[in-house]
């Protein structure tokens, strides 16, 4: 299949006087509806990497094909548009509005990008609710469910606008172990019944498990040693 994201030796660098590289020639592919982890220890650049991928930051050198085209020579606002039809982001911390209902929360993104909210819109916030699991707390507002309910709206709040590429930079990290597993089994279910791929960051040996494929980035680079997760070899 082919890949709906790829990374053609990614270069980053911080700092102007004094500079630090943190990615080294990182080149990477990831394959359409499929389902990805990122390990790594703290520092080693998962988050620059997926900032990168996300289009929120932008690689010292290198290229980033998404869908095919390069964006490298894209404008701002030609990011943002970019960004707003293809990719859905999942943070540890939610960020839900308070002062909104779950599903007004839900359908925020849709807003935002079309001005309005049509009926199949309503829809689809609706049936994204019932996939994950919160009709009973559609109308409370987003203070009023606990921590995990309120991941599980802003993962449904990721997918309103159907997003074909899904990056989660640890959205579980706030979460017990149970919950984490819930919310991931839930991940895996929506790319099996949606076809979106995902790229997630996880410290979480045993959700990193679930996923089709581990890429571990040490000191800045792809590890591709052969490592052992369970009963996953990479
Ligand atoms: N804006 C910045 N300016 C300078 N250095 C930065 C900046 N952002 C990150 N770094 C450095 O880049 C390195 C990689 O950071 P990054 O956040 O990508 O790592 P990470 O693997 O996501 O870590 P963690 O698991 O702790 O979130 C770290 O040494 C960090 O201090």
């Amino acid at each position: 299949m082919a890949n709906i994201l790829e990374l053609k030796n990614i270069n980053k660098i911080y700092g102007e006087k004094i500079k630090t590289q943190v990615l080294f020639d990182i080149n990477l592919g990831f394959e359409e509806s499929s389902f990805n982890s990122i390990i790594g220890a703290s520092g080693s650049g998962k988050s620059t990497l997926m900032n990168i991928m996300g289009t929120l930051d932008k690689a010292t050198n290198g290229e980033v094909i998404i869908d095919g085209k390069n964006i490298s020579n894209m404008n701002k606002n030609q990011l943002a548009s970019l960004r707003n039809e293809t990719i859905g982001f999942i943070f540890q911390f939610h960020y839900l509005l308070p002062e909104f209902t779950v599903l007004e929360n839900i359908l925020m993104p849709y807003k935002i990008k079309h001005n309005k909210v049509t009926k199949e819109a309503l829809n689809r916030a609706n049936d994204l609710i019932e996939i994950v699991g919160l009709g009973k707390v559609r109308n409370n507002k987003a203070t009023d469910i606990s921590g995990g309910q309120q991941q599980r709206a802003a993962i449904a709040r990721s997918l309103i606008n159907n997003p074909r590429i899904i990056l989660g930079d640890e959205p579980t990290g706030n979460l017990d172990s149970e919950t984490t597993e819930t919310v991931y089994d839930l991940l895996k279910k929506i790319n099996k019944e949606f076809k979106s791929t995902f790229i997630v960051i996880t410290h979480n040996k045993r959700v990193a498990e679930k996923a089709d494929r581990i890429i571990e980035i040490k000191d800045g680079k792809v590890n591709n040693d052969i490592i052992n997760i369970g009963n996953i070899s990479i």
